[in-house]
C-alpha cells in the first residue's frame, strides 16, 4: 500500500456562527416566521418549482416543497462562501489531509476517477495513488468475474460491519435486477452468533466463498465472525483457504495473521463509510459483474464533477447540504425521514444513517472546541409505501415537523401490471398531502399541511444512477459538515463503548463487579444468573 504526501489545509475557515450571513439568516427566519406557507408561496410565484428544482447527473431533485424561499438560498450560499465550502471541497478533492484528527487525506472520489485523469491542483502522490486504485480495481473485478464463472461457488458470505457492510449490502439489494441468477449472497455483520449460525446452517464448505471485509482488520465483531467461519470451514473438511476466503482490507498483514492470503487492498484515505467504491464493493461486483460495477463508478464520478464544477446556486449537493443547515440551525428541526419508494432501496435509510450521523454527529470544531449550534439531525426511515402504514401518521399530524425525503424511480424493472403506477402515485400523494393538508372542522380529521418534503427522482435504478445518488449524499454530508466546521471524517465517538466491552467481557465469566456502577453491576449479575 502506498503512502502519500501529507499536506494540511493551512487557513482555518470562518466558523459558521461568526459569519455575516449567520445573523442575517436568523433575521430572515424571524421575518419568515411561522407564517411562511407553501401553498401561498406556490400561489404567489409561478416559477417556484423551476427555481427550486434541478436536474443533476442521473438525478432530478425537487426542493420546492421545502420551507424556504429563493432569498433563503441566496443567504445560505453566502454562508457557504464565508465558511469556505468551495475551498474545503477543493482541498478534499486534491488530496489535502482534511481529516485532521487522523492526519489523513479524504479521497474516496479517487476511487471513481478515470485512470490517468489529473485534476487541477492535485497534490503530489495523487497520480500514483490513482494508478494503484486502478490496478487494484482491475484485479478485484477480474477476480469477481472468475467467481461469477465458477459454478462450484454457489454461496458468497460477506462478513463485515458498519462501512464494511452497509454499502455493499444496500447496493446489492438495490441492483437486484442486474444480478445474475443462481448464486446466493449472504451478509453477516452482527457479533450475535445467531446471525452467522443461521447462514452457515445452509452451506457446504466446498461451495462457499467467504469475503472478510474490514478496513482495519481489528474490528472485534468481524474478527470473531471470521474466526468462526474459518473454524466451521475446517470442521467441514474444507482445506483450500486461499480459494474459499478473501480479505478486503488495508491491513494485509492482519489478514495473513488469520491465514487469509487472497487479499484486495485499499488505503487509509478511504473512510469506512465511503468505501463501497473500493475492494469493499467486491460482493457487489460478484453480484452485478465488472462492467456494471464500472458503470456505478462512472455515475458517482459524474456527480463528483458536478459537485466540483457547478456554481453553488446550481450545485445539487451544495443546495441539499445548505437546506440541511437551514432546517437544523434556523428552523430547529431535529430529524429527517428517508422514504425510498423502491423496495430495492430498503437498506438505504440504514446506509444513510451511518453516512450522515457518523460523519456529522460531532460536538466540537476542528480545534476540539465545543460548537454552540446543532449538527447532524437524526435520520430514520423505511421504504414507501410501508412507512405510510406505520409512522406517516406522525409526519402528517404529529406536533413535530419532520422533513420527509422521498426517492422514486421512474421506470420499473419488473413486468407486473399496475404496481409501479400505484407506487409512484403514492410517492406523489404523500408529498402533496404533507404540503396541502386538509381543512376539517373535526380536529382529529384536520391536516394542517405546510409540511416539507424533498423529492429525488431517478430515471431507472441502474448502477450509474445508484452511484450518482450515493455520491450526491456523500457530498451533501460534506457540505453541511464544512459549514459546521467539524471533522466529518473521524468517528471517535464509537471508541468508548468498544473499550468498555473489552473490560466487561471477562467480568461476565468471572462475575467480578468491582468498580462498576450499580446499574451495570446489577444487569451483569442478572445476565450471569440466566
Ligand atoms: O472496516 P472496519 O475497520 O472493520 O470498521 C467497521 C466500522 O467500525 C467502526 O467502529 C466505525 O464506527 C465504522 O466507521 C467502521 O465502518
Amino acid at each position: 500500500m502506498g503512502f502519500r504526501t501529507i499536506s494540511t489545509v493551512t487557513t482555518m475557515p470562518t466558523r459558521c456562527d461568526q459569519t455575516v450571513a449567520w445573523p442575517l439568516l436568523h433575521a430572515h427566519r424571524s421575518r419568515l416566521g411561522d407564517a411562511f406557507d407553501l401553498r401561498t408561496a406556490f400561489a404567489s410565484d409561478p416559477h417556484r418549482f423551476d427555481a427550486l428544482s434541478q436536474q443533476a447527473p442521473l438525478c432530478f431533485a425537487d426542493l420546492s416543497k421545502n420551507l424556504w424561499t429563493a432569498e433563503t438560498e441566496t443567504l445560505l450560499q453566502r454562508l457557504a462562501e464565508e465558511c469556505g465550502v468551495p475551498q474545503q471541497r477543493d482541498a478534499m478533492l486534491r488530496g489535502a489531509a482534511i481529516n485532521q484528527t487522523e492526519q489523513r487525506a479524504v479521497l474516496h472520489t479517487l476511487l471513481r476517477r478515470p485512470r490517468g485523469l489529473a485534476l487541477p491542483g492535485d497534490l503530489p502522490g495523487v497520480a500514483a495513488d490513482l494508478e494503484r486504485v486502478h490496478d487494484t480495481l482491475d484485479a478485484m473485478l477480474a477476480y469477481a468475474e472468475r467467481v461469477r464463472a465458477d459454478a462450484a461457488i454457489t454461496d458468497v458470505v460477506h462478513i463485515g460491519i458498519g462501512g464494511s457492510d452497509l454499502g455493499p449490502q444496500m447496493a446489492v439489494l438495490a441492483l437486484e435486477a442486474q444480478r445474475a441468477p443462481g448464486r446466493r449472497l449472504h451478509f453477516v455483520s452482527n457479533v450475535d452468533g445467531h446471525e452467522l449460525a443461521a447462514v452457515l446452517a445452509g452451506l457446504q464448505a466446498q461451495h462457499t466463498l467467504f469475503l472478510i471485509a474490514s478496513k482495519t482488520f481489528t474490528t472485534v465483531e468481524t474478527m470473531t465472525n471470521a474466526r468462526s467461519a474459518l473454524a466451521w470451514f475446517q470442521a467441514q473438511g474444507g482445506q483450500d483457504v486461499a480459494r474459499h476466503f478473501a480479505a478486503l482490507t488495508t491491513n494485509i498483514e492482519g489478514a495473513a495473521a488469520l491465514g487469509i492470503t487472497t487479499t484486495f487492498g485499499f488505503w487509509d484515505w478511504v473512510g469506512g463509510r465511503y468505501s463501497l467504491w473500493s475492494a469493499i464493493g467486491l460482493p457487489l461486483a460478484i453480484a452485478i459483474g465488472a462492467a456494471a460495477f464500472r458503470e456505478m463508478l462512472a455515475g458517482a464520478f459524474a456527480m463528483d464533477e458536478h459537485f466540483r464544477l457547478a456554481p453553488l446556486a446550481r450545485n445539487l449537493p451544495v443546495r441539499l447540504g445548505l437546506l440541511d443547515v437551514w432546517y437544523r440551525n434556523f428552523m430547529g428541526f431535529g430529524s429527517r425521514c428517508i422514504a425510498p419508494y423502491h423496495a430495492g432501496l430498503r437498506r438505504l435509510p440504514a446506509y444513510l444513517q451511518q453516512l450522515e450521523m457518523e460523519s456529522n454527529g460531532k460536538r466540537v470544531d476542528m480545534a476540539g472546541q465545543p460548537v454552540p449550534y446543532s449538527t447532524a439531525p437524526v435520520l430514520w426511515g423505511e421504504p414507501g409505501t410501508n412507512g405510510q402504514h406505520a409512522f406517516f401518521q406522525m409526519l402528517h399530524q404529529g406536533t413535530d415537523i419532520v422533513p420527509l425525503e422521498i426517492m422514486a424511480v421512474r421506470r420499473a424493472t419488473h413486468a407486473l401490471p399496475g404496481h409501479h403506477a400505484q407506487l409512484l402515485a403514492n410517492a406523489l400523494a404523500q408529498a402533496q398531502a404533507l404540503m396541502l393538508g386538509r381543512t376539517q372542522a373535526d380536529g382529529h380529521r384536520h391536516f394542517p399541511g405546510n409540511r416539507p418534503s424533498t423529492f429525488l427522482l431517478l430515471d431507472a435504478l441502474t448502477p450509474g444512477a445508484l452511484g450518482a445518488l450515493v455520491a450526491l449524499y456523500e457530498h451533501r454530508v460534506f457540505v453541511s459538515g464544512a459549514v459546521w466546521g467539524i471533522n466529518s471524517f473521524d468517528q471517535w465517538g464509537v471508541e468508548l463503548g468498544k473499550v468498555l466491552a473489552r473490560d466487561l467481557e471477562p467480568r461476565l465469566a468471572s462475575g467480578d463487579v468491582a468498580g462498576l456502577d450499580p446499574s451495570t453491576a446489577g444487569l451483569l449479575q442478572r445476565m450471569r444468573a440466566a
